[in-house]
């Protein structure tokens, strides 16, 4: 099971793209809304027991003073993966850098800033699972096939 947190319900716009991406391949997954800085208690019990529930990776969207990849990550060995959800006042440059430079010795896999980088947490999360679960690389490699098929046939609307 993967957990996708985000900071705020005004996340969701851009996390939802992570959890379509766990709708599509089938894989299970939680969504909650967690704060390090509005709900600190609950993120660090969030964090700490994730992997005793089974939890295999984290996804973690914030905006702004984006703190809450990096805490849970402080807090977990799972790999956590931080989405910088673009902020109004700063297009997400803020969110990036928070989440982006972590210290040495607690990893947070950062992805672009918005939609794509939710989808591609989506997907990493995924990648990650497939380790152990071949039915789920096979999902992927489809998706892969796909997609360079598109892309292939996409030449043809240069008109
Ligand atoms: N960056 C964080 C954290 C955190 O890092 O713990 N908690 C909320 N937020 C962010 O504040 C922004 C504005 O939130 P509101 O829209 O609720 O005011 C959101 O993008 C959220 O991720």
């Amino acid at each position: 099971m993967i957990g996708i947190i985000m900071g705020s319900t005004s996340d969701w716009e851009t996390m939802k793209h992570a959890c379509d991406i766990m709708e599509e391949l089938g894989v299970p997954y939680e969504k909650r809304v967690v704060s390090a800085h509005r709900t600190p208690d609950y993120m660090f019990e969030y964090a700490e027991t994730a992997r005793d529930r089974g939890i295999k990776a984290i996804i973690a969207g914030a905006g702004g003073a984006a703190h809450l990849p990096g805490m849970v990550a402080a807090k977990t060995t799972l790999p956590v993966i931080g989405v910088p959800v673009q902020s109004k006042a700063l297009n997400g440059m803020d969110s990036l850098l928070s989440i982006v430079q972590m210290p040495g010795g607690v990893p947070v896999a950062t992805v672009a800033i918005g939609k794509a980088g939710a989808v591609n947490a989506g997907l990493l999360a995924a990648q990650i699972l497939s380790i152990g679960d071949g039915a789920l690389a096979d999902k992927l490699e489809t998706r892969r096939e796909e997609l360079r098929e598109k892309v292939m046939e996409s030449s043809d609307d240069l008109v």
